[in-house]
This record gives structure tokens, C-alpha cells and sequence, in this order.
């Protein structure tokens, strides 16, 4: 019978020696990976004669001992004894669990693979330390694996395993599902790990399941740079708390978190790369330097990587986009993504053409949106309801549902997501499969100026940007500020039509960078009340 032990899955290297760059020696590339944040290592090494195993393991343990990192051995228990190291992994073809325990007993570390429910089923009836749950994506370094379970899958194999009792008697008690570690193995890399961790968790179950890491082979072995990429991966993994995680903290909407969120904005400064539709660029260049954020247009792939390491926002809108564009915007998002940056989301038309249908999904298929911003149409288009027809680019008002049945589907989208979902129309619905805001504000002027319904996206991407840690909260204080910003200017003396309103809604979002000050004494107390015009649900 299994006992609790102590080991951290963050970064799980695997090993195979035969990625190694020309020069490197296994055991020095290791240590490097330590030193950039590798927190246990695997010693798998497929075609490799016994007594060559074995000396290699022995050398591998002399490294790894002192520095606290637990060495495991892929596959074979006589290794892991003659080396005398920290555990072992096994797979359904090898030695059993309970042969490994006899072998092994009961302080050492024994983690099992599991593709699918019947493994789970077992891997939960025999109480292993930790699983193995794969391949997340296809790999070339098992030539043998199941079939990828991607994010999907991955988030449905957690949330069945969470169900599982564990073994009667055992330290697991009666949820080993929800207390086991599990880490994703297959395919992993610095690109999709930030969606990877966002996607993996299983909010349908009352005890959600998320990752306790990742483990990876290639994007480490075969690196030069082990140290630097491990950094990354270790940074990535600690940075980005599993979306679980974020919902259960408390959701503060009052008026001086709101306030706290644009004082922020200023304070940091972030970089908002937009990729928009020809329109709106001028104008949502101008929305953001009013907030304090500094707009940036790109559509060249070669500086994506570039900018997103400035560390701000990214604004993606497919308005005036084309086929040809497709990978650009793909590129663009997967670079935010491997950075660790809000990417906002505005699927503009989606309901309207096959093309941005096509183009929407692409998207959202293979990669993670912080934000999907869209009407009503939009977000239904973009959740993949074919029977939604939007005529041109604007909401279809004689198609709209009922507020109840709005957000049913901006939920449902978020849930599947695992991000925020902000539908706007009437009521702009901001919503995180939990939580929902609404947000009843605005003014009528904002149909009759073009741009105003995009530059929201710049907004919600400067607020996320500048306050990482607080995203749903951030995008209520962004939609509610902006549609009240809108309002405000509406009534200013000098407003005659749709021309005064834009410039002084302009001003009034400009007038936010003072409320880090005594709002009364400034005469521009209009963010004072912002929360309560919020109806939590
Ligand atoms: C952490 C981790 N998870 C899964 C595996 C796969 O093990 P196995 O199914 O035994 O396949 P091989 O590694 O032997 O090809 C793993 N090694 N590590
Ligand atoms: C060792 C292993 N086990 C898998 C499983 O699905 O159980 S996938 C895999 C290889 C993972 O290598 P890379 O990080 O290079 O894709």
C-alpha cells in the first residue's frame, strides 16, 4: 500500500539521450535543466543495454541526490533497485503496480500512464502516486502512443478520473481522483503550454481536477539552451494558476477595485498590439492612448515574438481579415500565448460567411483566447451553432434571444473555453462559465460612430495586461467603464451629434487616468459608482 509522499510535477523532464545536440552529455544537460526549474526527472532511455542503464543511472543519481530532485526510472524496476533512486514509471505493458510495490516498497515514488477511462479505472483501483495522462498531442518521441487526447480530451479523462474511489484502506481515501497528481505528457512545448494549463481543468466536477505540471521530452532534450527553456516552463507553469484555481478566489466588483484596475493601466503602461480590421485602427490606437496603454499595429510575423516579449496585450480582429491571413493571426495569438499575454478575441462576423466562421475557429481550435468578445451572433457562430445567420457585421436585432437565453450561451462558450466570454449588445454580458456581470449602460451615439464596438477589444486587453492576476475582473471594470465613459459624453454641454460625442468620449476615457486621485475636488467623479451600476447574477 501506497504512504503520502512528497515530490513536485511542475516541470517533469523525460529523458532520451539520443535528442541530445551534438556535444552535449546527458547528465550535464540535466543539471542544466534543474538549474532552470526541472523539479523531478525520468531516466527513459529505450534501446539502451542494462548494465549501461544502470551506470547511467547510478552517475545520473550522484547528480540529482543532493539537489533534492527525485530520479525516477522509465519502465524498469531492476534498474530502479540497482540504482537505488527515488521511483519508478510504468506502463501497462511493463511490470505491474503491485509487483513494482513489492519490488520497490512502499517510500518509493510509482507513477502509471493513463490514455483512457479503463486505465484510469485501473491506475485508481491499484493507488499510484502520481499519473501520466497522454499524449495531450502527437509526438514523434513514441512513435507508439494512443491517439492524442488534446485539450478536450485531456479536460474529460480528468474530470472522469476525479469520480474515481481509490483503493479502500489507502492513504488516497475515498477521492483518490481528486488528490492523485496528475501531469499531461505528449507534444508539450513553450508554445501550447499556456493553453494546455488554462484548458486542462474539469469545471463540471464539484472538486475541479487540474494539472500538477507538465512533463516533456523533446522541447528540453533536444534543446541547447536546457537552463533557458526550463526557465520558461517553470515561470509559465507558476505564473499561470489553473483557471480552477482563479474561480475559486473571490470575485471583488466594487467601485475601488474597479478604480484599482485602471490605475494600473497607468502605472504599467502595457503594450497593446493590435491586429483590427482597416476601419477602426485610428480609433483604437486613440482609445488606448487615452487609458495610458501604447498602441501598437503589426500584421508582420516576423516581429510577433518580439513584441509579445514587451509583456502587454494582444487585440486580434478578424473584421477585414483574409484567408491569406489566417496564419499571420494564428502566429500572432500562439506568440502571445507562449509569452504568457491576454489575447482579446473579436470574431467579427463570425456568423456571417463561411470564410470568418472558418477563421473564428481556427482561432479558438488551436489556441487560447483570455477574451472572446462578440454580439450575439458572433459568440453563437464561435461556439459552433451552424443555424446562426448575422447579416453583415452588426447584431441582428429580429434574431436576438431573450437576456436569459444570451447568457446561457455566452456561459456555455466560457465553459468550454475555460476563459471570459463578453457579449455585447443591450446589456453587455461579461461572464466566466461562472460568474456572470451585466453591464446596462452606454448611449446611443456608440452605433453611430464606427470603431466604437472594436475598440472595446483595446480596452479589455489593456486592463488585462495591466492587472494579469484579476482577468474577469479587469474585463467587468473595462466593458462597465467604457459603455459609461459613452453615456457621460453623451450628456457633456458641447455634445451636438455622433462627431462631439467621439471626441468627448475620448476625453471622459482620458478623464480615468485621474482616479488615482481625490475624484471630487477633480470634478470628474463619473468612475465613482461604476460597480454599482453591475448586476452580479
Ligand atoms: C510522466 C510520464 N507519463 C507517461 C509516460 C509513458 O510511459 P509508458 O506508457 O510506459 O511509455 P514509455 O515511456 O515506456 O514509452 C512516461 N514515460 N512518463
Ligand atoms: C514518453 C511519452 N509518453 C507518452 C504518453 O502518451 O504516455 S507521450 C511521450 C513522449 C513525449 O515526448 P515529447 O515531450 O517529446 O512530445
Amino acid at each position: 500500500m501506497s504512504s503520502p509522499k512528497k515530490f513536485d510535477l511542475s516541470v517533469y523532464l523525460v529523458t532520451d539521450s539520443s535528442l541530445l545536440p551534438p556535444g552535449a552529455t546527458l547528465v550535464d544537460h540535466v543539471l542544466k535543466a534543474i538549474r532552470g526549474g526541472a523539479t523531478i526527472v525520468q531516466l527513459r532511455e529505450k534501446k539502451m543495454a542494462t548494465r549501461d542503464f544502470i551506470k547511467l543511472g547510478r552517475e545520473l543519481h550522484e547528480a540529482t541526490k543532493p539537489l533534492g530532485v527525485p530520479l525516477l526510472i522509465n519502465d524498469r524496476v531492476d534498474v530502479a533497485v540497482a540504482v537505488g533512486c527515488e521511483g519508478i514509471h510504468v506502463g501497462w505493458d511493463d511490470c505491474s503496480y503491485e509487483d513494482a510495490r513489492k519490488l520497490l516498497g512502499d517510500d518509493k515514488i510509482i507513477g502509471l500512464s493513463v490514455s483512457n477511462k479503463e486505465q484510469a479505472e485501473k491506475a485508481a483501483a491499484a493507488g499510484c502516486d502520481y499519473i501520466g495522462v497522454g499524449p495531450l498531442y502527437a509526438t514523434k518521441t513514441k512513435p507508439d502512443h494512443s491517439p492524442p487526447l488534446g485539450t478536450q480530451g485531456l479536460r474529460s479523462l480528468l474530470e472522469y478520473i476525479a469520480t474515481l474511489p481509490g483503493p479502500e484502506g489507502s492513504h488516497w481515501g475515498g477521492a483518490w481522483g481528486t488528490k492523485v497528481p496528475a501531469v499531461a505528457i505528449g507534444g508539450i512545448n513553450l508554445d501550447n503550454l499556456h493553453h494546455v494549463m488554462y484548458q486542462s481543468v474539469s469545471p463540471q466536477h464539484e472538486n475541479k481536477k487540474y494539472l500538477s505540471g507538465i512533463a516533456v521530452v523533446s522541447a528540453i532534450m533536444a534543446s541547447p539552451e536546457p537552463e533557458e527553456v526550463c526557465k520558461k516552463f517553470r515561470k509559465m507553469v507558476d505564473e499561470v494558476p489553473p483557471f480552477a484555481v482563479r474561480q475559486s478566489l473571490y470575485i471583488e466588483l466594487g467601485n475601488a477595485k474597479f478604480k484599482s484596475i485602471f490605475q494600473n493601466v497607468v502605472i504599467n503602461r502595457p503594450i497593446v498590439h493590435h491586429i483590427t480590421n482597416n476601419v477602426v485602427k485610428n480609433f483604437s490606437a486613440n482609445v488606448t492612448l487615452a487609458l495610458g496603454a501604447s498602441p501598437i499595429m503589426s500584421e508582420d510575423m516576423s516581429e510577433f515574438s518580439e513584441l509579445a516579449a514587451f509583456k502587454g496585450g494582444l487585440v486580434l480582429n478578424m473584421g477585414t481579415s483574409t484567408r491569406e491571413a489566417q496564419p499571420m493571426l494564428l502566429a500572432a495569438v500562439k506568440a502571445a500565448n507562449a509569452h504568457g499575454n491576454p489575447v482579446v478575441f473579436d470574431p467579427v462576423g463570425a456568423g456571417a460567411t463561411s470564410l470568418r466562421r472558418e477563421t473564428a475557429s481556427m482561432v479558438v481550435g488551436n489556441s487560447f483566447c483570455d477574451v472572446i468578445k462578440g454580439n450575439e451572433q458572433e459568440i453563437m457562430a464561435v461556439y459552433g451553432l451552424d443555424n446562426v445567420k448575422q447579416r453583415g457585421v452588426d447584431s441582428d436585432p429580429a434574431a436576438a434571444g431573450s437576456l436569459e437565453h444570451k447568457i446561457t450561451h455566452a456561459k456555455a462558450l466560457a465553459v468550454r473555453e475555460r476563459n471570459i466570454v463578453v457579449m455585447t449588445g443591450n446589456v453587455d454580458i461579461v461572464t466566466d462559465g461562472s460568474n456572470v456581470c451585466l453591464c446596462n449602460d452606454g448611449h446611443g451615439f456608440m452605433g453611430d460612430v464606427t470603431g466604437t464596438g472594436c475598440s472595446l477589444g483595446s480596452v479589455i486587453a489593456a486592463c488585462l495586461a495591466a492587472n494579469p492576476l484579476d482577468k474577469f475582473v479587469a474585463t467587468c471594470a473595462a466593458v462597465c467603464a467604457y459603455s459609461a465613459a459613452a453615456r457621460v459624453a453623451a450628456g457633456k454641454k458641447d455634445v451636438h451629434g455622433p462627431a462631439s460625442w467621439q471626441v468627448a468620449f475620448l476625453d471622459t476615457l482620458y478623464q480615468l487616468r485621474h482616479c488615482r486621485e481625490d475624484a471630487p475636488q477633480k470634478g470628474y467623479p463619473w468612475w465613482e459608482s461604476l460597480a454599482e451600476r453591475v448586476e452580479k447574477r
